[in-house]
């Protein structure tokens, strides 16, 4: 039984992480009308430091260190988060759950001209004798477009969601990449209209958990049971994968490495990819659940460690030490 009268919910101040916020408190609202919310707007290294790449910065956990302290020291009780800035292991005492519907998980060009992505997953509407410079800090994103179009000339963008929509506007990009989910919850496919065209997820397989949002407690029975009506089954055994697979692989959340599960014929379906940042390089692999396995989160859980496995044993490893040594060599020259 809950006896709460009062909660209060940690985020990033960015207008995304509000919009995410307020809904998590509507969906809170319909279950327990007379909570009483407070919301605790913390500011994060990632929203301090927005002239160095992330991948830079220390990679993991950026956008979430001081609202997971802030959990620890009581300061707030839940922290919603967009799930694959979360790291996939939580300090001590902290857990995640997922509510659902998880939004659209592929990656949107946004293009200023007449860059665009076809059916098939192809660049289109280069201009010849012309590399076409595309805006993204993501490595993941960065191998990938490089495989689809090995002349792109690829440019740091970082910022928030409008603050990267000004800097295509401003020139210095012909196209920039972002996830359908942000743009979505910021209801700019309009403002957008013309400009946008949606990856298919095999030509750019997102990120462990995009789309998807991330509820940060402490691991107590009280907050598990305020939350347990939003949590979706489906979404938890999917991003549980995809964060396995990762974790498994000992990558950070700013390497290029991609994981998408979903759920077809009651077989929970995950694919995944390690891949040089050229692009050259790429381990593509896939393996799914028995019928109906996926009901029991650790056979989701699992499936994740089973594919990493499967991607070290055909060299994951080699490229993820690479990836590494050059990103600290990167950060002595900061
Ligand atoms: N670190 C950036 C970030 N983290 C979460 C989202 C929104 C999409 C999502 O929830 O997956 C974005 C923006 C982007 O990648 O374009």
């Amino acid at each position: 039984m809950i006896i709460m009268k009062r909660i209060t919910i940690g985020t990033r101040a960015s207008k995304l992480a509000m919009i995410q916020t307020q809904w998590i408190i509507e969906r809170i609202h319909q279950q327990w009308p007379g909570l009483e919310i407070a919301i605790e707007q913390i500011r994060t290294t990632g929203d301090r430091v927005t002239s160095v790449p992330l991948s830079r910065i220390g990679g993991d956990g950026v956008f979430v260190t001081e609202i997971e302290s802030a959990l620890q020291e009581r300061r707030i009780d839940i922290a919603v988060h967009s799930l694959k800035d979360l790291p996939t292991a939580q300090p001590e005492g902290l857990c995640v759950l997922t509510p659902g519907p998880r939004e659209d998980v592929r990656d949107v060009l946004v293009s200023k001209g007449d860059l665009h992505i076809s059916a098939r997953g192809t660049l289109e509407g280069i201009t010849p004798g012309r590399a076409p410079r595309i805006g993204t800090c993501s490595l993941r994103r960065t191998a990938q477009i490089r495989h689809l179009c090995p002349d792109a000339e690829i440019l740091s963008l970082r910022g928030n969601v409008d603050t990267r929509l000004r800097k295509l506007e401003a020139g210095e990009y012909d196209a920039i990449i972002l996830a359908a989910a942000g743009l979505h919850r910021l209801d700019l496919q309009g403002t957008l209209e013309g400009k946008l065209s949606y990856f298919p997820v095999a030509q750019m397989l997102p990120a462990p958990g995009q789309g998807a949002l991330g509820l940060e407690i402490r691991d107590e029975p009280a907050f598990r049971e305020l939350l347990a009506p939003l949590q979706d089954r489906n979404v938890q055994a999917a991003t549980s994968a995809e964060r396995m697979f990762m974790r498994r692989l000992g990558a950070g959340c700013y390497l290029p490495v991609a994981a998408h599960a979903h759920i077809i014929d009651e077989r929970l379906v995950l694919r995944g990819l390690v891949t040089s940042l050229d692009g050259q390089r790429r381990i593509l692999v896939q393996q799914e659940t028995g019928w109906n396995a996926y009901a029991f989160l650790e056979n989701a859980e699992r499936l994740g460690i089973e594919l990493a496995e499967i991607a070290l044993a055909q060299g994951a490893h080699d490229i993820i030490a690479e990836l590494d040594g050059s990103r600290v060599q990167e950060q002595q020259h900061v």
